[in-house]
C-alpha cells in the first residue's frame, strides 16, 4: 500500500541539506519513504492524504525519557516551586511505588504515556529502567519497557538506595543485574552527580556495561559543574545529557568529538539538552547556542519523568528552545528530530540492517511524518502551547 501525502506548504525535511521544501509531497510505501518533492511532479499512488497547505515535519524522536514508572510526586513539585531546590534523593519515592506496582499496572501506566506522546508527534521514543534499583526489579522494568518502546537503556546507576552501600551496589549494578537486564537494552547510562554516583563508580558501570556491548549515555553537569561530559566523551558515549553546567574545557571536548568519525565510523557524543526539566528544576538552560556556534551537536528531548520534568511534550521543549535558549526554530526542529536520532544512532540506516534511519524525511528514510495545524514550522514558537498537532504517521501507519 501507498499513500500520497500532498499539498503540504513546507516540509522540514531535516535531511542531509536541511532542506525545506514548498509546495512538497511525499509517498510512504509500507514502512518507508519511497519519494519526496514538489507536489506537482508527485507520483501516483494506491491513496491520497491532502494536507491542505499545512506543514509537514519529521515525527520527534525523543531520546531521553524514565516512562516505568509508578506513583505520585505532586507534593515534591509544589515543594519546589515553594522554594526546596531539587535533590537526587526524591528517586527513591518513585522506587518505592514502581516497586509496588504490578506488571500489568506498571504496563499500563508505560502505554499511556506513550500514548500520550504519540498524540504530541513523537513517534520514536527512548526509555530507561532506574525506578527499580535490585536486580529483579530493574530486569522487570527493562523486559516491560521493551514490549513498548523503540529504544531501552539501563539505568541502574540511577541512585544509590537508601542504606545500601555505593561500593557493593555498583557491584551490583556492574554483574548481576548487568546480565538481568541484558536481553532487554540496548544502552546503558549512569547519573554522574553529587548525590548519585561519583565519577569513579560512573566509569566502572560504563566500562562493565560497554563489554556486555551495551551503547553508553551519561547523565551529567546537571546540577552544578561536574566530570561527566567528561566522562562521556572519554568512553565515547553517544549523548550526555542535561548538560546545564559546562566548563569551556567542556565545551570543547564535546566539539572536539566532531572534527569526523573515528575509524569505525562513529560519530561524536551529542550533548542533550532538557528544556522542560530545567523549568521544573529552575536550573539555568545549557549553552545551546554556544555549543551549536562551537560545531558540537545538540538533540532536545523531553526527559519525561514524574520528579524532574513530567511532561512528554517535544513541542513544548521546541518552543522553549526557540524562547529562551536562543536556537532559531529550524536549529530546534533539527535537534528534537535529528539531533535525537543522531543521539540514538539511529540517524542512518536501511533495509541491510532492518532498521531505517529515524528523525529526517528522505528516500528509504522510515516513514515518521507528522503534519501541523499551521502553515509553518515556525508556529511551534509563535504560538506556543496551542495544540497543532494534526496528524502523524509512525513507520507508515496513521497514530493520530
Ligand atoms: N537526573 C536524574 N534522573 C532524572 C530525574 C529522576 C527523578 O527525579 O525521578 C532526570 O533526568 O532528571
Ligand atoms: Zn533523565
Amino acid at each position: 500500500m501507498s499513500l500520497l501525502v500532498t499539498n503540504i506548504g513546507e516540509l522540514m525535511t531535516q535531511d542531509a541539506d536541511a532542506a525545506v521544501l514548498r509546495d512538497a509531497a511525499l509517498v510512504l510505501e509500507g514502512e518507508r519513504i519511497s519519494w519526496i518533492g514538489p507536489a506537482a511532479r508527485a507520483p501516483a499512488a494506491d491513496d491520497r492524504y491532502d494536507a491542505g497547505g499545512r506543514a509537514g515535519l519529521p515525527g520527534w524522536v525523543d531520546s531521553h525519557t524514565h516512562l516505568v514508572f509508578a506513583g505520585d510526586r505532586t507534593a515534591e513539585f509544589e515543594a519546589r516551586m515553594a522554594g526546596e531546590t531539587y535533590a537526587a534523593g526524591g528517586i527513591a519515592t518513585t522506587v518505592a511505588a514502581t516497586r509496588a506496582a504490578g506488571d500489568y499496572d506498571l504496563t499500563r501506566l508505560l502505554l499511556a504515556r506513550v500514548a500520550e506522546a504519540a498524540a504530541g508527534g513523537t513517534t520514536y521514543l527512548e526509555t530507561k529502567t532506574g525506578y527499580g534499583l535490585d536486580v529483579a526489579q530493574e530486569a522487570r522494568s527493562a523486559r516491560i519497557a521493551a514490549g513498548v518502546v523503540d529504544e531501552v537503556t539501563f539505568l541502574g546507576a540511577h541512585l544509590v538506595p537508601a542504606g545500601e552501600d555505593a561500593e557493593a551496589y555498583t557491584d551490583l549494578v556492574c554483574g548481576p543485574m548487568l546480565d538481568a537486564v541484558r536481553p532487554y537494552v540496548r544502552w546503558a547510562d549512569v547519573f554522574c552527580e553529587t548525590g548519585a554516583f561519583t565519577a569513579e563508580q560512573s566509569r566502572r558501570v560504563l566500562t562493565a556495561c560497554a563489554a556486555a556491548g551495551l551503547g553508553l549515555r551519561v547523565h551529567g553537569n546537571q546540577l552544578g559543574p561536574g566530570a561527566g561530559v567528561a566522562l562521556a566523551v572519554e568512553v565515547g558515549a553517544a549523548s550526555v545529557d542535561h548538560v546545564n553546567h559546562l566548563s569551556d574545557a567542556d565545551v570543547d571536548a564535546l566539539t572536539a568529538t566532531w572534527a569526523g568519525p573515528d575509524d569505525d565510523g562513529v560519530p561524536g557524543t551529542v550533548a542533550t539538552c532538557l528544556p522542560a526539566c530545567d523549568l521544573s528544576t529552575r536550573q539555568p538552560f545549557p549553552p545551546a547556542r554556544r555549543l551549536l556556534d562551537a560545531g558540537a551537536r545538540i538533540a532536545l528531548a523531553s526527559n519525561c519523568n514524574p520528579g524532574t520534568s513530567y511532561t512528554s511534550s517535544m513541542a513544548f521543549c521546541v518552543a522553549t528552545a526557540v524562547l529562551q535558549m536562543g536556537l532559531t526554530v529550524h536549529e530546534a526542529v533539527r535537534a528534537a528530530t535529528h539531533g535525537g536520532a543522531l543521539a540514538l544512532r539511529r540517524h542512518t540506516g536501511d533495509d541491510a540492517d532492518g532498521l531505517r534511519a529515524v528523525g529526517s524525511l528522505a528516500v528509504g528514510h522510515r516513514a515518521d511524518l507528522q503534519l501541523l495545524d499551521a502553515p509553518s514550522a515556525a508556529h511551534l514558537a509563535y504560538r506556543p502551547g496551542m495544540p497543532l498537532v494534526h496528524a502523524v504517521w509512525r513507520a507508515g501507519t496513521r497514530v493520530r
